[in-house]
């Protein structure tokens, strides 16, 4: 499996504060790596210093050669009273051919926007171009900031189907930022919980098999519950949402 990013000891210092300190992290090929955490705790931080936006203080960040990201913000604004269409858009700001635009747009599932206005789209459609935008240039490594804030919970769930279908379609890795626990946790494979540090990390097990939790919230990311696993080698500190320190211990993620 080969690496994405690594970064080893990332510390980001922005005005008098350090956002991000003694941060090892890491992506590989195809994964889905989820990063939750209070608000403040630095994980927008840390996707922009993946994306080289911010500079480290401290510590390195690696990148694969050659790596292309995509990267699909917390929010844009675009001013309503623009005139814009969603093709247009999309060849901002370089140019792309219509081919090109439209099969990202196939890509995002939703073929059928392109000569539509921006400032028409619902919530759900807009994030899903803002998505077709990042599919442009095929990228290797996908960044997902909160990128369904604002949707309601089928919106989201239909979203990170989506993001799924591009996953194997594209064999694109997944970074994505995300308060819903619940949606989210049985789509990653892994989780890695920060709060200014990285707090606790691990694997997330679905409990697709069990039809209890199969009768109670259905399956895959249409709000399951999803079990995961925390590597446990230290107390929690206060914020970081989870309050016990054993080894491998399973806890209900919701
Ligand atoms: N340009 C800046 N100058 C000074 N401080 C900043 C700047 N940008 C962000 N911060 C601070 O850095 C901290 C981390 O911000 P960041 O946006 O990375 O957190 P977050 O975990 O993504 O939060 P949220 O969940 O609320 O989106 C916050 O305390 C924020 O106020």
């Amino acid at each position: 499996m080969s690496r994405l990013i690594e970064t080893r000891g990332l510390s980001v210092q922005l005005g008098s504060t350090e956002v991000l300190s003694g941060v090892d992290f890491h992506i590989d090929r195809g994964e889905i790596v989820t990063i939750v955490g209070p608000n403040g705790s630095g994980k927008s931080t840390l996707l922009r210093a993946i994306i080289g936006a911010v500079k480290p203080s401290a510590g390195q960040i690696s990148r694969a050669p050659g790596l292309r990201i995509g990267y699909v913000p917390q929010r844009l604004h675009i001013d309503p009273t623009l005139p814009i269409t969603v093709a247009r858009f999309l060849g901002l700001p370089r140019r792309v051919s219509r081919a090109r635009a439209a099969a990202a747009l196939d890509k995002a599932g939703v073929p059928d926007l392109a000569e539509r206005q921006m400032a028409g789209l619902s919530g759900g459609q807009f994030q899903r171009v803002l998505l077709a935008r990042a599919l442009l240039d095929k990228p290797d490594l996908l960044l997902l900031d909160e990128a369904t804030q604002g949707l309601d919970q089928p919106g989201s769930a239909a979203f990170y189907r989506q993001i799924e279908e591009v996953r194997r379609e594209m064999g694109c890795a997944v970074l994505m930022v995300s308060h819903e626990l619940h949606v989210v946790m049985s789509a990653s494979d892994r989780v890695v919980c920060l709060n200014g540090h990285v707090c606790c990390h691990g694997t997330p097990e679905i409990v697709a098999s069990a039809p209890e939790y199969r009768a109670l919230f259905g399956t895959g990311t249409q709000g399951a519950l999803a079990l995961y696993r925390h590597d446990h080698n230290h107390t929690h500190d206060a914020g970081c949402g989870h309050d016990h320190t054993h080894a491998n211990e399973n806890e209900a993620a919701q």
